[in-house]
């Protein structure tokens, strides 16, 4: 039985201040025997979420494959380790279109982040263009191809892929139910081609795009659907508190 994880991304978005308020208010909604409930917060804010979570998982929300070097600007895992956080988003769309990251640095990154024992939330999903030409799958499949190369299948098995078709994010116009539970499925279904049935029925898959308190209960209900990333909608307390009464 795969426990439910929901994960609020919060891009960049919140100060130190605002994170200590956030966390205040949410991280008791947070305790639960059935689901896991996080945050993924930018570099400044770790700190203060990971002394402020009881209950909550603090991820970060991208790192560096190397553990030291001239790269600057970057962050390494051991850096991440140091601070205390159990997650990690890698190859967000917004990562792969904007700052260069490609299936081969991510597959560097979920390596590394194994290794230290901070478990990769695996970012993928096809543009608009690629959707109305009907590749989703296509691309689903070539994307975790190169993302999850050469890994042990335990280490896939506990891992979380978040589906996130790239027109649905933070454009209101979230995938339907159907189009999303088929995505989630053919994500596992690639997991087993390439690791075999443990690692599939393992795997935690999240949909995410545009998910509200007013439809996070379809997508949940959803066999092949064990959780959400979720941007806009994890930003204010009082509407990341709806979705965690309304998944626990
Ligand atoms: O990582 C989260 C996604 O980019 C979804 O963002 P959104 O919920 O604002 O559409």
């Amino acid at each position: 039985m795969r426990k439910p994880i929901i994960v609020g991304n919060w891009k960049m978005n919140k100060t130190m201040k605002e994170t200590k308020e956030f966390m205040e208010a949410v991280d008791a909604a947070a305790a639960s025997e059935n689901a896991t409930y996080g945050i993924g917060a930018p570099y400044t804010a770790l700190s203060t979420a990971v002394a402020g979570a009881k209950n909550l998982i603090v991820a970060a929300e991208n790192c560096h494959f190397e553990d030291t070097g001239a790269f600057t600007g970057e962050v390494s895992v051991p850096m991440l380790q140091e601070i205390g956080v159990t997650h990690c988003i890698i190859g967000h769309s917004e990562r792969r279109t904007m700052f260069g990251d490609t299936d081969e640095t991510v597959n560097k990154k979920a390596k590394r982040l194994i290794e230290a024992g901070i478990t990769p939330i695996l970012c993928i999903g096809e543009t608009e263009a690629q959707y109305d030409a009907g590749d989703s799958e296509k691309v689903i499949r070539d994307q975790l191809t190169g993302s999850l190369a050469d890994m042990c299948p335990k280490c896939v098995g506990n891992m979380v892929i978040a589906y996130e078709p790239i027109w649905a994010i933070g454009t209101g116009k979230s995938a339907s139910v159907e189009i999303a539970e088929n995505c989630c499925r053919i994500v596992r279904d690639q997991v087993r081609v390439m690791y075999g049935d443990d690692a599939a029925e393992n795997v935690r898959v999240q949909y995410g795009g545009s998910v509200k308190p007013n439809n996070i209960q379809e997508y949940m209900a959803q066999p092949d659907i064990d959780g959400a990333l979720i941007g806009g909608a994890s930003l204010k307390a009082d509407s990341f508190i709806e979705i965690i009464e309304k998944t626990k």
